[in-house]
């Protein structure tokens, strides 16, 4: 992370947030020194609401821009701090899944 990546291809978005979700889950009792996440979910509640907050107002921003690599950029940033912070709360990736599929007409 840090930058943005060059020539991303198109994934299998089920499998990436199920896995990204796994691995953030793994770092709950993980050395924060060795893990961003592990510092993350250590720091507590308003570090994480925090960055859900801030990177949510960077992908508006890469949508005003109309900057169509910034905004995927940002978007995986939001994601990744949304999936922390429904760590941080217990909220499983499949409540999550089902919530969406109980809405889906
Ligand atoms: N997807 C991500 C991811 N996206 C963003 N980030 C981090 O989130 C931070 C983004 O916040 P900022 O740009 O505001 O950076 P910052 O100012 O240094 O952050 P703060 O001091 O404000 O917390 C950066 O440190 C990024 O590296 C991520 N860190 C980790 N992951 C995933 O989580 C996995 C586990 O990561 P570790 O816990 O670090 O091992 C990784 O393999 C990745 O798959």
């Amino acid at each position: 992370m840090g930058e943005r990546t060059a020539n991303v291809q198109p994934g299998n978005i089920g499998e990436t947030i199920c896995g990204l979700a796994e691995v953030i889950g793994s770092r709950r009792d993980a050395d924060p020194e060795k893990s961003y996440t592990a510092l993350l979910l250590q720091s507590g509640e308003d570090k994480v609401l925090k960055k859900v907050v801030e990177e949510a107002v960077e992908v508006a921003l890469a949508c005003k821009d109309r900057d169509h690599d910034h905004i995927r950029y940002e978007a995986a940033d939001l994601i990744y701090h949304l999936l922390v912070a429904l760590e941080y709360h217990g909220v499983g990736i499949d409540e999550l899944a089902g919530e969406l599929d109980a809405r889906r007409k």
